[in-house]
């Protein structure tokens, strides 16, 4: 589980809410699956909309741009941002995310290896609304600061407690991963930030960080698919 802090600077996120504070809202079963469906309770924007499209856009060239979220999700293929809103006693009710996910509009398909809930409200816009995750570890709530986003494994039980004051807004999207394996990306992931800290500290040329780079470009060598 990863936050990707700072996609959006406050003043940016200001600007989308008060885009996506205007638009219409539909009920949020329409794009669940069969179990998700009984559980979803909350709000959303239509897919194919053109304020939907607009602000995915941004998430997606934010995100090109982040060296954490490239580092820590080696994307191949991403589902476009989807826009969910919970009003008071609006909840997502624990679930596993589809594990296959047609990209709207298209014939695209991607495996669903990682989630991403980008956090569009301050926490104080709000009560309840935690993102519950369960991991090996037990389970763990999420709440950041609007603009941080959280990337976590799609195989993860989760859910968005119910909201008890307030409204939450929130951005999710899907990637499939070039590294399927949970557990190999969140190798390379350490190595790479290693790596990076190593190079602040000694330069590129030092030998140790041309050898470690070396390494890190064989291991994605062996695991990802390009
Ligand atoms: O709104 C969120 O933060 C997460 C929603 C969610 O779990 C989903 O859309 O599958
Ligand atoms: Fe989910």
């Amino acid at each position: 589980m990863i936050p990707i802090r700072k996609v959006f600077t406050p003043e940016q996120v200001q600007q989308i809410r008060l885009h996506l504070d205007e638009a219409d809202w539909q009920g949020g079963e329409i794009t669940a699956g069969q179990q998700a469906r009984r559980v979803k309770h909350n709000q959303q924007l239509p897919q194919d909309g053109t304020l939907t499209q607009q602000i995915g856009d941004l998430i997606l060239d934010a995100l090109a741009r982040h060296p954490v979220f490239i580092s820590a999700a080696l994307p191949q293929k991403i589902f476009p941002p989807m826009f969910n809103r919970y009003s008071v006693g609006e909840t997502y009710g624990s679930h596993v995310d589809n594990a296959i996910r047609v990209i709207p509009g298209t014939t695209i398909r991607l495996r669903t290896d990682l989630s991403a809930t980008l956090f569009l409200s301050d926490p104080d816009e709000y009560e309840g609304g935690d993102l519950q995750i369960e991991d090996h570890f037990g389970s763990q709530c999420v709440k950041l600061a609007a603009g941080d986003m959280i990337l976590y494994p799609s195989t993860s039980l989760h859910q968005v407690m119910p909201v008890t004051a307030g409204r939450r807004v929130s951005a999710v999207f899907w990637l499939q991963s070039m590294v399927r394996s949970n557990e190999q990306r969140e190798m390379l992931f350490g190595l790479d930030q290693s790596i990076q800290s190593l190079t602040s500290l000694h330069g590129h040329e030092h030998q140790d960080v041309t050898r470690l780079s070396g390494v890190y470009q064989n291991l994605i060598r062996q695991w990802a698919d390009a």
